[in-house]
């Protein structure tokens, strides 16, 4: 995590070679949420180190024939990251510099702003093209995002947005032609708060996120149960095993 001299935390994703979102990354990323809240950073950029992908969502070698003890504590700091992030009182945008998928999908739209590079990039959730169903939490933060119907349809077909058609949905609010601009346009979102006195900003945030975050808060639980009856499905199981081979299979050609 870099904080630069106006005061903004600049944290970059750093697990080669796709940010996928194990449960390390996922402990390290909630302890670097807490320590921008702690430092009373005027807001937070969120990008990657990959020049391609901001981040490949999910680990799924922790969701693949998992260690029950393990998926459990993943599932539940998958909560945590998301209910900082989403619930964060600082600023927040996402400088997307690469595919989004999934969770890394989710991760930008817990966002407040979003500026993706132009170029062949995705973003989307498209857990229902890989026989998985995105959890209430991830299909409301692409509710937020961009309009109801959009998102069911985005949701039920897994829709990958190209960088264009994203723009066009409201998915993303600007594009920009490298990292640093698209860093630079995130700096300017968040400066348009430095007149706005920060405990009303943060407030009128939290109170404007409430419904979605306290949906998951009161029932996190439940969540956690049935992602783990999911994730346990044998169906699930045999998904997720030939879309590991299929991925396998891409990156070796
Ligand atoms: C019940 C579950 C509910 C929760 C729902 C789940 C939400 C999720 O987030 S599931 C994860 C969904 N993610 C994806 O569908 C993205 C998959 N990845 C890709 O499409 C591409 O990797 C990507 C476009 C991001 C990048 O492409 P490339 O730059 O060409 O990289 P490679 O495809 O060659 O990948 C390199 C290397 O990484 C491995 N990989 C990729 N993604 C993942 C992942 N999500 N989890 C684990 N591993 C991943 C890929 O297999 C390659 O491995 P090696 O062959 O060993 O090099």
């Amino acid at each position: 995590m870099a904080v630069d001299n106006d005061g903004i935390a600049v944290v970059t994703l750093q697990r080669p070679p796709v940010n996928s979102l194990n449960l390390d990354l996922l402990q390290a990323m909630n302890n670097t949420f807490d320590d921008v809240a702690k430092n009373k950073s005027k807001g937070m950029i969120l990008t990657s180190a990959s020049p391609t992908v901001f981040s490949a969502g999910l680990d799924i070698m922790e969701m693949y024939k998992p260690d029950p003890k393990r998926v459990e504590t993943f599932w539940v700091t998958l909560q945590d990251m998301w209910l900082k992030l989403f619930g964060a009182s600082f600023p927040t945008a996402a400088a997307i510099n690469g595919h989004a998928p999934a969770g890394g999908c989710l991760i930008a739209t817990s966002c407040e702003y979003r500026v993706m590079l132009s170029g062949k990039f995705t973003i989307g959730l498209n857990e229902t093209a890989l026989g998985i169903v995105a959890p209430t939490w991830f299909q409301d933060s692409l509710r937020h995002t961009i309009p109801t119907r959009q998102a069911e349809i985005a949701l039920t077909t897994g829709k990958m947005f190209t960088v264009d058609e994203a723009l066009k949905v409201g998915l993303i609010d600007e594009t920009a032609a490298d990292k640093a601009e698209a860093i630079e346009k995130c700096k300017k979102f968040i400066k348009r708060f430095d007149k706005i006195p920060s405990l009303a900003r943060g407030m009128t945030k939290q109170i404007f996120r409430q419904e979605v975050l306290k949906k998951l808060l009161t029932n996190r639980q439940a969540d956690t149960k049935q992602f783990l009856d999911l994730v346990n499905q044998p169906k699930v199981q045999q998904s997720l095993e030939l879309y590991l081979a299929m991925l396998k299979q891409k990156s070796q050609k």
